[in-house]
């Protein structure tokens, strides 16, 4: 089977077609050297903004995905399709219930060579997605380790992602993570805003996203792509 288009990728900037960014800041963006772009926001997403955003995006060579967080936000015309599935909440709706109603109504349609389900645990309370999806984010060690068993060794997920969207996480505990998959792919985001953390973030995950650095400050959030290519991590 080919590989997925994103099992090389060690940079990603995720755009959220909910903000705004200037054709400057794209450009800076989609030039920029990195892997690839997620598209996707945890709320605010509507297929008006996600069509205009992948438009935009189009007329760049770089490779974009959609990450999927609502069913009426799905567009056609993305290189591949990430499908969340919360491990850490209790609320069955963000874990599967939100999925299968939307495989109701797309699952004849699915591209499914390029479509993947990425095993969230999230891990700041603060992020807008553990608010809605009511994430358990106090979790042990132990805690941790038992979803990874979970999305790694019994349910053979694709991608787990380590999600601290906001702030920047526990590096030693997502390189521990690493350490324990023996399939999937290690997404981390959280809180990169800088070269130094980027790099970080690289010795310990497959695959760093950088998200809200890109509004904040693009230039530090630029320097990110660099410092990530500069730290060696074997992938696949
Ligand atoms: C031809 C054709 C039309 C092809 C496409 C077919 C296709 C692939 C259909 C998809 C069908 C499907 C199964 C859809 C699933 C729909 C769905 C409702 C999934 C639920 C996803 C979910 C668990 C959402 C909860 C929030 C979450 C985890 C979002 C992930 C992204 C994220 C965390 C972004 C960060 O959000 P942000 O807003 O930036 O947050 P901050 O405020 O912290 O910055
Ligand atoms: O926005 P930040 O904090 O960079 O997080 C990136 C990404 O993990 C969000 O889903
Ligand atoms: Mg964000």
């Amino acid at each position: 089977m080919q590989a997925a288009i994103y099992s090389t990728w060690r940079h990603i900037f995720k755009l959220d077609p909910d903000r705004s960014l200037t054709d400057e800041a794209l450009d800076a963006i989609c030039l920029s050297g990195t892997d690839g772009i997620i598209v996707g926001g945890s709320t605010g997403v509507t297929y008006d903004n996600t069509v205009e955003l992948l438009s935009r995006i189009r007329r760049y060579e770089v490779p974009c995905a959609l990450e999927v967080s609502d069913e009426d936000a799905v567009v056609a015309g993305f290189d591949h399709y990430f499908i969340p599935l919360v491990l850490n909440t209790p609320n069955a709706e963000w874990m599967m219930g939100r999925q299968v109603q939307a495989l109701r109504k797309f699952g004849a349609f699915i591209p499914w060579k390029e479509t993947s389900a990425q095993g969230y645990l999230i891990l700041n309370s603060q992020a807008t997605a553990a608010k809605l999806t009511e994430a358990s984010t106090e979790l042990s060690i132990e805690d941790v380790e038992a979803h990874i068993y979970m999305a790694d060794r019994l349910l053979h997920l694709p991608v787990v992602y380590l999600e601290y969207s906001g702030m920047f996480g526990d590096i030693a505990l997502v390189g521990r993570v690493r350490g324990l998959l023996q399939g999937a792919q290690l997404f981390y985001g959280g809180g990169i805003d800088t070269a130094e953390k980027a790099r970080q973030a690289a010795e310990a995950a497959h695959t760093v996203v950088v998200g809200n650095a890109v509004y904040e400050n693009l230039e530090q959030a630029l320097q990110t792509v660099e410092a990530v290519r500069g730290v060696e991590v074997k992938l696949g």
